[in-house]
């Protein structure tokens, strides 16, 4: 039985194959992307492959650049062939959360500026139903204020805090929420009513974007699924 960690490895490394020479890559974040960088590095340094890379945070900016992968802003590319991130829980409908790691609002802009966009992750990840915490990115400004509105609407939000108990700020400075719900309520109803909230500025539902899963199982098999038109699980 494979460890988590080693799932991450063999998916990563798995989907790191869909990149070919020449394409523009959005590189997601967390620790499954990890692997996919350290793969695509690699590449990069084996077999002399050519990509510009264009990363959902400053995080992965820099590790990519480290390992040799040309890094470029969005709004210094054309388009994007390929987009490859993690997610925090995908379910049977290829509806997904992300922002575990903070990254949810470059991850977003990214995916919806991709030509096709591949998730990876380890088979915990897969469930019939979303039950994972809910991000939303807000506006540092008023943010007390649009907690208390959150909280009166039942969906249990708490700071998003680092290790010594201050607000994590993401990349554009931004605050963090994560909301908690007994039962997730319909997805696109619920993230069409977060964003008509003044002072978010995004949430971690990816709804209608992903076009392949590839997935590491326990019993260390790699699977692939395009997102139509079957159901994940
Ligand atoms: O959405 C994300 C970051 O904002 C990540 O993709 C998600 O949190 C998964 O991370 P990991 O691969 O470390 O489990």
């Amino acid at each position: 039985m494979a460890d988590q960690t080693a799932l991450k490895k063999l998916a990563g490394y798995r989907a790191a194959e869909f990149v070919e020479d020449g394409m523009v890559v959005g590189i997601g974040s967390g620790s499954t992307i990890a692997f996919v960088v350290e793969a695509l590095g690699k590449r990069v340094a084996e077999e002399g492959l050519k990509i510009k890379g264009v990363p959902t945070s400053d995080k992965t900016r820099r590790t990519a650049a480290k390992l040799g992968i040309p890094m470029h802003n969005v709004d210094d590319v054309d388009h994007i062939d390929i987009t490859i991130d993690g997610a925090d829980q995908i379910d049977e409908n290829f509806a997904a959360i992300k922002g575990g790691g903070a990254a949810l609002l470059w991850e977003k802009i990214v995916a919806v500026n991709s030509r096709r966009n591949i998730w990876v992750v380890d088979d915990t990840k897969i469930a019939p139903h979303l039950t994972h915490y809910l991000p939303v990115e807000v506006i540092p400004y008023g943010a007390e204020q649009l907690f208390k509105r959150l909280k009166q609407k039942g969906y249990e939000p708490t700071w998003r805090l680092d290790q010594n108990g201050n607000p994590v700020r993401t990349d554009s400075a931004n605050f963090l929420f994560d909301l908690h719900f007994d039962k997730m309520p319909d997805p696109f109803k619920l993230g069409r009513e977060l964003t008509s909230m003044v002072g978010v500025v995004e949430h971690g539902l990816f709804l209608n974007i992903v076009d392949q899963v590839v997935v590491g199982r326990d019993d260390e098999t790699i699977a692939v699924f395009d997102s139509h038109p079957q159901p994940l699980i």
